[in-house]
């Protein structure tokens, strides 16, 4: 039996959420053990915040944790849910028929998994894994050192690219130095704007990248089938996390504009290729008492904007005679039922 680490996160990041603070003993019969859902989240780390951000959700029992502790504690049955990176799943899941994946495509903690190696000496003139791997250099008694954090990753890629004299090194933190130190000859570490590696004089190489990574929404394959519930807290996630991603990248924008009828200035809109929205404008009339008479000769018009199409679409709606142009935020867009909904279900085999 094992304790569960448990984290005391910032109040303004926990509003709304419904988290055990206490420390709680971990059950180890998994499913029949407890019958509230529970899902994991990384308690620190560039993932935390932004994960913490997407999750405003009631009915949810909310567990911090590392990140490889939340796929391990999916396999044992100790949460039902999780958010991680995809390289953390791959690394510690080991293609565990258990873990199904739920979203596939968060939209942030985008890193790459890759292979590096310095950028001169013998290295010079290498820019393949396949030239790395046939070097003379590497025997039996010098195998090429590679120093990574992904021990069940890392060794099957060489493995899969032909290099057979390889040995492995662990290091926490920077691995970046290990070549420099003459620890290592190469690593294999996430990769993102590539500064680090550039600092410290290293370079990825083609066919280097073991895995695109960025975070993902996991759950376990038993749970989901037998624990009461949470399907349906699964589903709900799911849509919101559709909804808020649609959201992430559209505005909402208002102006008045003159007109004799709304169809009219339907007319002018749709007439501008930026304007024509998600499904076509919303226009609504806006009455004035002109000379005692109330009459509607502004309308208010309400579309989405692409965040890149912003300014072009304001510039649009003044060639029409559009003014007073409101422009807010997006939190979620509802659309149709997600297709991974119904993969969802597929896999499951329901
Ligand atoms: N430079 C990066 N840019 C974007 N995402 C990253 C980057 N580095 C890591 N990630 C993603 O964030 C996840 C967590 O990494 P992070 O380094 O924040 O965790 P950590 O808890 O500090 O772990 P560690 O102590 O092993 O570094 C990784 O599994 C990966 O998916
Ligand atoms: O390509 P870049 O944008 O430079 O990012 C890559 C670095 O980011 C991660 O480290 P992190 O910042 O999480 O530090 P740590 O894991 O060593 O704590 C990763 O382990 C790399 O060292
Ligand atoms: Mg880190």
């Amino acid at each position: 039996m094992s304790f569960a680490r448990t984290f005391l996160p910032s109040p303004s990041l926990t509003n709304n959420l419904s988290v055990k603070f206490t420390v709680k003993c971990q059950s180890v019969d998994g499913i029949s053990g407890r019958s509230e859902i529970r899902l994991g989240l990384p308690s620190k780390g560039r993932l935390a915040s932004e994960t913490l951000d997407l999750f405003k959700l009631p009915n949810l029992e909310v567990w911090f944790q590392r990140p490889k502790d939340i796929v391990q504690k999916l396999v044992s049955g100790d949460l039902d849910l999780g958010i991680v990176g995809l390289d953390t799943l791959s690394e510690y899941g080991q293609g565990n028929e258990d873990l199904i994946l739920v979203h596939d495509a968060l939209a942030y903690g985008d890193c790459r998994l890759s292979l590096a190696i310095p950028n001169n000496g013998i290295f010079e003139n290498i820019n393949s894994v396949k030239e790395l791997a046939q070097m003379p250099q590497w025997t039996a008694e010098k195998p090429l050192r590679v120093a990574t954090g992904f021990t069940y990753l890392g060794p099957k890629f060489l493995k899969d690219n032909g290099l057979q004299h390889v040995a492995f090194s662990t290091a926490d933190g920077a691995l970046e130095a290990a070549p420099a130190m003459g620890i290592a000859d190469a690593i294999v570490d996430l990769v993102s704007s590539g500064t680090t590696l550039k600092e410290n004089n290293l370079k990825e190489i083609e066919g280097g990248v073991l895995l695109e990574s960025q975070a993902v929404m996991v759950a376990s394959k038993k749970s989901l089938v037998q624990r009461k519930g949470l399907l349906d807290i699964t589903h709900e996630i799911l849509e919101r996390f559709e909804a808020h991603l649609r959201a992430l990248d559209q505005f909402t924008v208002v102006a008045n504009m003159r007109g004799n009828s709304a169809e009219e200035v339907a007319e002018r809109i749709l007439s501008q290729p930026s304007l024509s929205g998600l499904q076509g404008p919303t226009i609504s009339p806006v009455f004035r008492k002109v000379g005692g008479v109330v009459t509607p000769d502004y309308y208010a018009i309400v579309i989405c904007v692409p965040k890149k199409k912003l300014y072009k679409s304001v510039q649009q709606l003044r060639a029409i005679g559009g003014s007073g142009v409101l422009v807010s935020p997006l939190t979620y867009i509802f659309d149709e039922e997600t297709p991974r909904w119904r993969e969802l279900l597929s896999k499951l085999g329901l």
